[in-house]
């Protein structure tokens, strides 16, 4: 349905269930209640004779910020790629919102796409587009606005993401990294998604704007009742932002929960890396994001 046409309009004017806040449509209760949005069962996927992921499952719930780790080459981004229907499966089943995107005809795929947004690694704004024109991308392909309407709903996206009115106008080659990263994001939030799948949001920024960046996704998830499913590669932010944490490795999920579930854990590739070297000089805002998540 098409927003009013009143001059001022307001986030969540467009239908779509996150603004709304009610119950995602489609999503299932798993056993301990928590609303799936994802649901991947027994996938596999090969690349000719190489297996890549083999018969995986994984679980995204409503609201959470998922973090999903893994070694170099596992196959997180493929996963990604696979769960948004841009690579082949060899085997099992992707539920997205009760949807089986795969099989689903062209009317549910619609419905599926205008649900999710997408965050690349190293941001992939158009360069012939300003900040501006590049949100507007997905509403020019999934909605009939006015282009008054258009501009509106685009700089009240900017706003959210914490860009400066005057970014509107900017071109990609004008932003800094952080500000690729926002302007990105407000595309990913172009038509008020359920989900955002973030691949590596944080690689690239310093600390401080890796920092403001987690904590941008955070509140928005505060706020929009967002889920948010991110690979990364950043202690920091799994410290700090995911309420939980899927490790990929052998091809399979092989555990999931909270970082106290990874500290705990005896799994080699993940004690390696929730207590290595790497991990023992985390800077101290992960240290303390830890501390205060335990004292809640
Ligand atoms: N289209 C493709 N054709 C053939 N092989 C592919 C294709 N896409 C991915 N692969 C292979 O799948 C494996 C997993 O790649 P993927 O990019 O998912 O790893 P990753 O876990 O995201 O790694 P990184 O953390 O380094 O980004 C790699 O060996 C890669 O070469």
């Amino acid at each position: 349905m098409p927003p009013s046409t009143s001059d001022t309009i307001l986030p969540g004017d467009i239908d779509g269930p996150a603004a709304a806040g009610g119950p995602a449509a489609g999503a299932a209760l798993d056993d301990a209640g928590h609303d799936i949005i994802i649901k991947v069962r027994d996938v596999t996927v090969s690349f000719g004779t190489k297996t890549v992921l083999d018969k995986l499952d994984l679980d995204v719930r409503r609201g959470e910020i998922l973090g999903f780790v893994g070694g170099s080459g596992m196959g997180k981004s493929v996963l990604l790629r696979t769960v948004l229907g841009l690579n082949q499966k060899q085997g099992g089943t992707i539920e997205i919102f009760g949807t089986d995107y795969e099989k689903a005809n062209d009317e549910e795929r619609l419905a599926v796409e205008q649900r999710w947004g997408v965050l690349f690694q190293h941001g992939a704004l158009f360069s012939s587009l300003s900040v501006l024109e590049n949100i507007q991308v997905p509403m020019r392909e999934y909605l009939d606005l006015s282009p008054g309407l258009m501009n509106e709903l685009a700089r009240l996206k900017i706003d959210l993401v914490g860009l400066a009115p005057d970014a509107a106008d900017k071109f990609p080659s004008e932003l800094s990294g952080g500000m690729i990263k926002r302007a990105a994001l407000a595309r990913a939030l172009a038509l008020d998604p359920d989900i955002v799948f973030l691949d590596e949001p944080t690689s690239g920024l310093d600390p401080i704007g890796a920092a403001e960046f987690d904590e941008l996704i955070m509140t928005l998830r505060d706020t929009l009742g967002l889920t948010v499913y991110m690979v990364t590669h950043d202690l920091d932010s799994l410290y700090q932002a995911c309420d939980r944490i899927a490790v990929l490795g052998n091809k399979k999920v092989l555990i999931e929960g909270t970082v106290e579930t990874m500290l705990a854990s005896d799994e080699p590739w993940v004690k390696s890396y929730f207590h290595g070297k790497r991990a023992r000089t985390i800077t101290p805002r992960a240290a303390s994001a830890a501390a205060s998540k335990e004292a809640k």
